[in-house]
């Protein structure tokens, strides 16, 4: 599902109503309409104080709009025009005229903290105060207000965005944002409900299908998208009735140290549950019983040293190789890993200490393969990058990154983030049970399993990282968050592959994470 920017979203209102022939005071009546039967479908005639915040932007009309049908649905609603500017918007003035000719009791003016309104314990509170218009930080008292609204800790639904947050640059005053209960977003969710710092604002999305011009929508390329089952299901490669182990690859995973093979068990692992043909494990000696008893299905290949790899020579028969999990940074380990990318010719995964070596020494960065896969976490990432202000800058040097290494990087957490030059692919599915030790080992196994079966890289990264999350989202309905562990994820990536094509929703444990669309 692509995700619009606030500039292409306005260019979609425009081209809606050019080919419709409508004008925007009708496609507002629309958004306002799917806003009010989703509210309504909700409360079913249920009499509880419904307080609407409306600014003076179309974002405010959506909000009075709605506020007029809600009224003519006999609810009992209380409206506020917060009027931090004279400068009131066309659409914005017809809904203000028309909400006066429906109700004897008009919208209340605001105009500073004096006039705020006490917020009943009861009531539904409609933030319809900025939408995707929002460009500067708000006013002190309009900041105020947002406080006010949220320390009212009342249910509080968000028109299109939660207000105060910006959609396509970094949010500037993190206290100065809505928290929605919900939030109905109109065509397509926006980039930041995804995002670490912002997403709390936006909490559970609904998004609005209004009718927004099809071709407009469909011509128009996105630097973000989000990754759900359908986009999936268009990556995964059928199997050929005369196919052969041969046809699935050779994986090598190398990694391991003493007291830290287990990484190199589950990496080896998912790797063979992806789907690889054939998988080597390339450990320190010490690991060798341990990899052979855990793993029957994997060869092992032992290096000479016992605790530490030192000595990466390794053939060049696989398809791809993963290097890092378990890998420790010794000194030894240091040299023999930069030797190895000087002579590697063939495609990699690099994750764990592959990428604290990296970081160390940025210089080894030249060295890439083009088209590798790095998958670090917000910690391993930073190592690589340096501090980031924000979000948004965050992306801007993963980046950077991605383009200088001409490569994959897969930024790990809730949402992760592939990014691939200037592209973003969040990923919808996963749950906090899999904040637990291990589960990156599996994503790089499955990673690098989905490679050497043929998928390109970016393919591989964007789809491995939706089974991943699919399938601890499958697991945790077995084992809930707290007792989900990383062994979990390979014993259940199997009905991750059988999920990808059946209709059922995977439900969460949690209605936070439930983000679901009516797309
Ligand atoms: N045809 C359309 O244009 C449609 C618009 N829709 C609604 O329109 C919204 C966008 O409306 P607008 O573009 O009018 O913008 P907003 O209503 O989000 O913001 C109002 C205006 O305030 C100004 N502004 C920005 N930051 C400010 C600040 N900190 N303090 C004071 N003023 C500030 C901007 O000039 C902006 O145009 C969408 O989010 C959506 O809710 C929907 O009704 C769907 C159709
Ligand atoms: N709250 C969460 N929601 C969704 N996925 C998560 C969450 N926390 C962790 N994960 C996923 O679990 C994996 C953790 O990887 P990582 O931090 O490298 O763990 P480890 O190094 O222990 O293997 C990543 O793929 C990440 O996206
Ligand atoms: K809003």
């Amino acid at each position: 599902m692509k995700l619009f920017s606030a500039k292409q979203l306005k260019e979609a209102d425009q081209a809606t109503e050019k080919n419709e022939g409508i004008t925007s005071i009708d496609l507002m009546e629309r958004a306002a309409g799917q806003a009010f039967e989703w509210i309504d479908a909700q409360l079913k005639g249920q009499q509880v104080p419904i307080y609407i915040f409306c600014g003076i932007g179309n974002n405010g009309g959506d909000g009075l709009a709605l506020g007029r049908l809600l009224l003519n649905k006999k609810y009992d609603v209380h409206s506020f025009v917060v009027n931090y500017s004279e400068n009131r918007s066309k659409c914005f003035l017809i809904n203000y005229d028309r909400y006066k000719n429906t109700s004897k009791e008009w919208p209340k003016l605001l105009k500073s903290v004096d006039d705020f309104p006490d917020i009943p314990a009861n009531a539904l509170v409609v933030d319809a105060i900025f939408g995707i218009g929002l460009n500067r930080p708000l006013d002190q008292w309009v900041k105020q207000l947002v406080i006010h609204i949220n320390q009212s800790k009342t249910f509080t639904i968000a028109i299109d965005v939660p207000s105060g947050m910006f959609v396509d640059s970094a949010t500037p005053d993190l206290e100065a944002v809505i928290e929605a209960s919900v939030t109905l977003t109109f065509q397509a969710p926006k980039l930041p409900f995804f995002l670490p710092e912002t997403a709390r604002f936006s909490n559970s999305i609904q998004v609005l299908n209004i009718g927004l011009d099809g071709n407009y929508l469909a011509e128009t390329p996105t630097k973000a998208k989000l990754i759900t089952k359908p986009d999936v299901q268009k990556m995964y490669q059928p199997r050929d009735k005369f196919s052969h182990k041969g046809t699935f690859g050779h994986a090598l995973i190398v990694g391991g140290s003493y007291g830290k093979m287990g990484a190199v068990t589950l990496a080896v692992k998912a790797c063979l549950r992806a789907g690889a043909g054939k998988t080597t494990t390339y450990i320190p000696e010490s690991g060798y019983t341990i990899l052979q008893t855990a793993v029957p299905e994997a060869m092992v290949i032992a290096a000479q040293e016992s605790k530490h790899l030192v000595d990466f020579s390794v053939s060049n028969e696989y398809e791809a190789i993963a290097i890092g999990v378990g890998l420790g940074t010794d000194v030894k380990t240091m040299k023999g890993f930069k030797k190895f990318l000087e002579t590697n010719k063939t495609q990699l995964v690099l994750d764990a200490d592959a990428l604290n070596l990296l970081a160390q020494d940025k210089e080894l960065l030249k060295l890439l393969p083009k088209n590798c896969v790095l998958t670090p976490h917000p910690g391993e990432l930073e190592r690589l990058v340096g501090k980031w202000k924000n979000d948004f800058d965050k992306l801007k040097k993963t980046v950077s990154l991605s383009k200088s290494i001409d490569g994959v990087v897969v930024i790990k957490g809730a949402y992760t983030i592939t990014v691939y030059h200037d592209q973003y692919y969040i990923n919808s599915t996963g749950n906090p049970g899999m904040a637990t030790a291990g589960s990156g080992d599996v994503l790089t196994g499955i990673i690098t399993g989905l490679i050497v079966q043929g998928y390109d890289v970016l393919t591989a990264a964007v789809f491995g990282v939706y089974l991943h999350g699919s399938t601890g989202d499958l697991a945790a309905q077995q084992t809930g968050y707290n007792s989900l562990i990383a062994g979990d994820l390979i014993d259940f990536l199997g009905d991750g592959f059988i999920h990808l094509f059946r209709s059922d929703n995977v439900p969460q444990e949690t209605a936070g994470n439930n983000r679901k669309n009516s797309n």
